[in-house]
């Protein structure tokens, strides 16, 4: 078998194309979704990230502020900071790029954002909301592979979709989001015994730990659909996902590619919630 691409860079651009439509649309109203991303510090990885997020902000004609402050800065003044752009009605989603310096709490950053504004989903009201299946922001990047999903009309009920990693901002959340679409989750992580005897019963595979090539063919079932989240920046500069791509391509059914896999999505879904955010404060406007 060789799998076929799940071409995240093609869909996360169609669906780039609707949202722009949406902004245009929100614009003849009088409204500009606006997106503000908080960047502390001075790591080449989250700026470039960073970067990624204004251009495609600006692409989408969406209203981009970029507030970089020090690695020294207060905790204090970082969550004075958040209060503020929480009041302005020129913004409707806020991001602050994560990891954060060590002396800063990140749970009492992220509490600090207006859940009205959390387009990242990662505050426990849109964590909460997210478990119990309410209309909340979804995680972007887990959002993007739910979507990818669809897009490729696979089916997840009943599905046996096995997560590596247990991050906040990644494994847990989507293992989340393929319950709430029938499946049946099984998470594992660098403290389970029996890895490749779980992953090999995956009809659905997510790999999202950071160590490149982690994931050879020997760990995916013949036909399995395998989604890599993995970002390891490798020494030549070229980025590598966590599963070996050659090898997994011989027995998956679907892969992903790193890079123009996942990555594109999460920024896609950004957008998006942050569209979603502007919609519902001009609707609340009305009332
Ligand atoms: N508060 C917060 N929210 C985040 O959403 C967040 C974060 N912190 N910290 C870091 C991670 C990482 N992340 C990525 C976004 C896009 C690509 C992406 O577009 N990657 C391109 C390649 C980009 C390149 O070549 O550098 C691709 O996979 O094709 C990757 C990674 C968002 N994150």
């Amino acid at each position: 078998m060789t799998a076929e691409l799940i071409k995240g860079f093609e869909i996360a651009e169609k669906k780039r194309k609707e949202i722009k439509e949406k902004v245009i649309k929100l614009k003849e109203q009088g409204i500009t979704p606006g997106l503000a991303v908080i960047l502390v510090g001075n790591d080449p990885a989250s700026r470039s990230y960073v970067t990624g997020k204004g251009k495609a902000s600006n692409e989408a004609g969406i209203h981009f502020e970029l507030i970089e402050f020090p690695e020294n800065i207060t905790e204090e003044r970082l969550l004075q900071e958040i209060n503020r752009i929480n009041q302005d009605e020129n913004i409707h989603g806020l991001l602050v790029q994560l990891p954060l310096p060590k002396h800063i709490h990140e749970e009492f950053v992220i509490e600090r954002i207006s859940p009205e504004k959390d387009i990242d989903g990662f505050h426990p009201i849109s964590i909460g909301r997210m478990m119990t299946g309410q209309d909340t922001f979804l995680p972007c990047t887990p959002h993007g592979i739910i979507e990818l999903i669809k897009e490729k009309q696979i089916d997840m009920n009943g599905k046996h979709v096995v997560v590596i990693g247990r991050s906040n901002i990644v494994g847990k959340p989507v293992g989340q989001l393929f319950l709430n679409e029938n499946a049946t989750v099984t998470y594992c992580h660098s403290r389970t015994t029996n890895l490749k005897d779980l992953t090999k019963l995956a009809d659905i595979l997510v790999v999202a730990v950071g160590r490149a090539k982690l994931i050879t063919a020997d760990y995916i079932k013949e036909g399995a659909v395998v989604i890599d989240v993995g970002v390891n920046r490798l020494d030549t500069g070229k980025l590598c996902g966590d599963v070996d791509f050659e090898d997994a391509l011989k027995v998956a059914s679907y892969i992903t590619p790193v890079p123009k896999g996942v990555g594109p999505m999460t920024i896609t879904m950004l957008l998006h919630n942050t569209v979603r955010s502007a919609q519902r404060a001009k609707a609340i406007s009305i009332h």
